[in-house]
């Protein structure tokens, strides 16, 4: 008997192992057939507006396994390739799909302010495959290896694109290199910090000093640190609301107490410190990025006079910067509310000069929504609501529809929104339609018109909150593929989030 039981035993365990393998080799088909709205994962995707790093070409790019394998002119196709599944766009156009570099999803702990699902909902329908979290807003901050490790639970078969995480740089670890390392090695693509309050406790500013201290750390890393730029010159001055006489709602009490000269300061001190990222310079393979740059006057050219001299350097501005002026804000609308503030038309037209000419290099959403009761949008109180704009969604329309009056081509679109941000996140197949990369692709009409009125379908928590509601914009998003599943077509999303956490190697 006994005997027997162990003739049999090896025979059991295959039988185990054949039945687990097709178990699980069935699950994973099955949810593969959930990550994307295509049944086949080879398939060329055709139109005659693709936007690659050589330029629009008419064509066909075909993709197998989430890559991009070939890409094929249409005046070099005859007869040389065998098509399989094509998906004809006509003129649509074909793009990278967007990178956005700065988002709060605000996920784990504020999730009734955005949270990842709904937050990569909204970036899908966007045409945006790859999104960067911000550290702070969820709670915790990430601030070490630990709370990295709680984002990436919190994000686990609930994003629907592909999502990097930005590591915070605070008092508590700035001098701590053993601590900072052990984040950077946990994955994180690089580390953000503030110059001034961020308006969350556990995400305290930090100054020169531990920014020096972070930037030699990044240097071995070669990762880049991310600075909100904007410090008050000197804490004992109240600008404008000492006395509770300004009216609250209105928008120009606010834009008061955040004056050009805050940016100015910051990138100042900031700039002190890019010497050292020079070729030679201690702090070689160091890289500073300004986010969210809204002074147009001396901030930027202080900027181009560090990039002029080697430093390592770049700067994004957001598309609200570009889109409205403080002289639109309407009393008590405080949607419009964040820091730095919406400055006035003229400085938005020379923002926009700035990006057209090359000194900016990379836009962004700074998506950073709460609750409607927390934006006061009820009494308006521009004082007391929170500080940013929630945009997720309709960064790519409405970077081409106010972009028409300045010429802005498809070429400029995947420049400032994909290709430049990859790079920032360190992304090498990502970013380009290029062969080899990731097919992460947006497929939008910029010729369709759309009314962004309640019938319209957002994504993101709180649309109520959001400035772009009520207007019109043209460039609608018709489909997006993130590594070659299609993820959102038409008002679908795919059943299953299937995004991806990046981690830094
Ligand atoms: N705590 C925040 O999210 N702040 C954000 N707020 C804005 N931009 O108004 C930001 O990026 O600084
Ligand atoms: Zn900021
Ligand atoms: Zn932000």
């Amino acid at each position: 008997m006994d005997a027997l039981q162990w003739r049999l035993l090896p025979l059991l365990i295959l039988l185990a192992s054949f039945i687990l393998f097709f178990y699980f080799q069935n699950s994973s088909t099955l949810n593969q057939k959930e990550c994307s709205l295509l049944p086949f994962q080879h398939y060329w995707i055709a139109s005659k507006r693709i936007v690659t790093p050589q330029g629009v070409i008419s064509g066909l790019v075909e993709v197998k396994e989430g890559k991009i394998v070939s890409i094929v002119k249409d005046e070099d196709k005859d007869g040389k390739i065998e098509l399989g599944n094509v998906l004809d766009y006509g003129e649509a156009v074909v793009m990278p799909g967007l990178i956005d570099v700065h988002a709060h999803l605000d996920d784990p702990g504020r999730t009734e302010w955005e949270g990842f699902p709904s937050g990569t909902k909204a970036a899908a329908a966007g045409g945006i495959t790859t999104l960067v979290d911000m550290p702070l807003n969820s709670f915790p901050s990430t601030v070490s290896r630990e709370t990295l490790e709680l984002k990436l639970k919190a994000a686990e078969s609930r994003i629907y694109v592909d999502v990097g995480f930005w590591g915070g740089l605070v008092p508590e670890n700035a001098f701590n290199k053993s601590a900072l390392e052990d984040l950077l090695r946990a994955g994180v693509l690089g580390l953000k910090s503030f110059m001034c309050p961020s308006g969350i406790n556990d995400f305290p500013m930090t100054n020169s000093s531990h920014i020096k201290e972070g930037l030699s750390v990044l240097a071995k890393y070669r990762r880049p640190l991310l600075v909100h730029a904007e410090k008050q010159p000197d804490p004992e001055t109240n600008l404008g609301v000492q006395d509770g006489s300004d009216d609250a709602r209105s928008y120009l009490t606010y834009l008061k107490t955040r004056p050009p000269s805050w940016e100015q300061a910051a990138i100042k001190d900031l700039l002190a410190l890019t010497k050292d990222t020079r070729i030679g310079a201690p702090a070689e393979g160091a890289h500073l990025h300004i986010v969210h740059l809204s002074d147009a006057s001396s901030s930027l050219d202080l900027i181009k006079e560090a990039k002029s001299g080697g430093d390592s350097v770049t700067v994004e501005t957001c598309p609200h910067y570009l889109a409205f002026s403080a002289e639109e804000v309407r009393d008590g609308d405080t949607r419009f509310k964040c820091s730095p503030p919406i400055r006035d038309a003229v400085n938005k037209e020379k923002l926009w000069k700035a990006l057209i000419e090359g000194h900016l290099d990379m836009l962004s959403s700074d998506h950073s929504p709460t609750t409607p009761e927390l934006k006061r949008l009820d009494d308006g109180d521009f004082l007391k609501a929170w500080g940013g704009i929630s945009c997720l969604q309709f960064v790519l329309p409405v970077t081409w529809s106010y972009g028409q009056k300045y010429g802005v081509t498809l070429e400029q679109l995947a420049l400032w929104w994909s290709e430049r941000p990859a790079k920032l996140a360190g992304q090498k197949l990502k970013g380009a339609i290029a062969i080899g990369n990731y097919a992460d692709i947006v497929v939008w009409n910029p010729d369709v018109d759309f009314d962004l009125d309640d019938d319209y379908p957002v994504y993101i928590k709180h649309p109520g909150i959001s400035a772009y509601m009520g207007t019109k914009l043209s460039g609608k998003v018709s489909a997006t593929f993130v590594r070659g599943n299609l993820v959102f077509k038409e008002g679908n999303h795919a059943p299953a989030a299937c995004g991806v956490p990046i981690l830094a190697k």
